[in-house]
């Protein structure tokens, strides 16, 4: 990408699309298109279509999509599936039909078979049943890969998926019943020390274990392959290294400060018990994140503390 390139990074609101707006402007990219959901809804084709035809993106970060927790994925099943399809389909096709050079497709983890051997490589796409929880978060996610992969097969595109892990970081969505686990505790430990409660609850049984990266060094893995990876498939993002959900309520735990008992809601999914990337492929290219997770916590904790309103998506 040439520092003057247009790039369109859909998404730039949001966690992901926010931290790779940063990372570009670090690197001195001044033609970055931008527009909140208020402005361009993806899900409309029409106005997609004209939004491409005005603006003739050359390079498209796809950092936009319905996201949200195990609850928020397991309840709103049609939107997850029908907003993601819509956003990504519009997305790629206009992209191809205004000469898109190159688009990068994000996808998730879960995309992965539930019961997958672990760490997932990439080739054990569709090789299983998935998660029933984010089912069709993850058949959108899917969705969204062969889409890359057909127009590049017909039509030369340029288009490349990559499957990050679970992801945290500045700008996170602390709703708390939408969000992940990791914004969801930072939240729950630190209203609870603030209140002086005797305990937090966490949901499920604590026992499955979670990868996460902090969102800052995914958008440094993203500009990094959108130089450096021009194949069809996939590529996972990830560290590489897991822990138990109870082991992350203690690290939260920890870095809040918050003193009391650590209770268990035995009533909410726990999901996929494991979901460990195998991020060899990653390091081949040559990429490997820097911050690990308790700096990354902080980092967070401190992004969470420092705004005056609670961001809930
Ligand atoms: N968070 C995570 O743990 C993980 C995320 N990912 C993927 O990374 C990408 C970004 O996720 P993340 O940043 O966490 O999500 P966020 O919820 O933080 O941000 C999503 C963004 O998508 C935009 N968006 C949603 N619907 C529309 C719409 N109809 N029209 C226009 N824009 C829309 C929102 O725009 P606006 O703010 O303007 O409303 C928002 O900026 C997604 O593809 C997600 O699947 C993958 C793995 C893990
Ligand atoms: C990124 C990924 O995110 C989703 O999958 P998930 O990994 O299961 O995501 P999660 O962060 O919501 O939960 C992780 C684990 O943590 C436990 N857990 C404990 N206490 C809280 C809690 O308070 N909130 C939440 N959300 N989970 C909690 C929870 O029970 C589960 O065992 C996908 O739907 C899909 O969107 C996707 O791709």
């Amino acid at each position: 990408m040439e520092k003057s390139a247009k790039i369109y990074i859909a998404g730039h609101r949001g966690m992901v699309g926010s931290a790779i707006k940063r990372k570009l402007e670090k690197e001195g990219f001044e033609n970055i298109v931008v527009r909140g959901s208020a402005e361009l809804d993806l899900r409309s084709q029409q106005a997609v279509a004209d939004f491409f035809e005005q603006e003739k993106p050359e390079y498209v970060f796809l950092a936009a999509a319905k996201v949200g927790g195990i609850v928020a994925n397991n309840t709103y099943r049609a939107d997850f599936l029908y907003e993601n399809l819509q956003i990504q389909n519009n997305v790629i096709h206009s992209s191809y039909l205004n000469g898109v050079k190159k688009l990068m497709f994000l996808g998730s983890s879960c995309i992965y078979p539930k019961l997958a051997p672990q760490p997932l490589k990439e080739d054990y796409l569709l090789t299983g049943p998935l998660e029933d929880t984010n089912e069709p978060y993850a058949i959108a996610k899917i969705a969204g890969i062969k889409m890359c992969d057909a127009y590049r097969a017909q039509y030369g595109c340029n288009y490349i998926s990559v499957m990050p892990t679970n992801l945290y970081g500045f700008n996170d969505n602390y709703h708390p019943q939408n969000s992940h686990v990791l914004p969801a505790m930072i939240r729950r430990f630190h209203e609870a020390k603030e209140q002086g409660l005797p305990s937090v609850t966490i949901w499920g049984s604590g026992t499955p274990k979670r990868e996460f990266l902090f969102a800052d060094d995914l958008a440094e893995a993203c500009y990094y392959l959108m130089q450096n990876f021009n194949e069809p498939g996939l590529v996972n993002i990830g560290t590489g290294e897991d822990l138990s959900i109870k082991e992350l309520a203690e690290l939260v735990k920890q870095t809040i400060g918050f003193e009391g008992e650590i209770l268990l809601d035995a009533s909410k999914p726990d999901g996929t018990p494991r979901k460990l990337m195998d991020v060899s492929k990653l390091h081949a290219t040559g990429w490997k994140h820097t911050i690990e997770l308790p700096e990354g916590i902080k980092l967070a904790y401190e992004d969470f503390l420092s705004k005056q309103v609670i961001t809930e998506r």
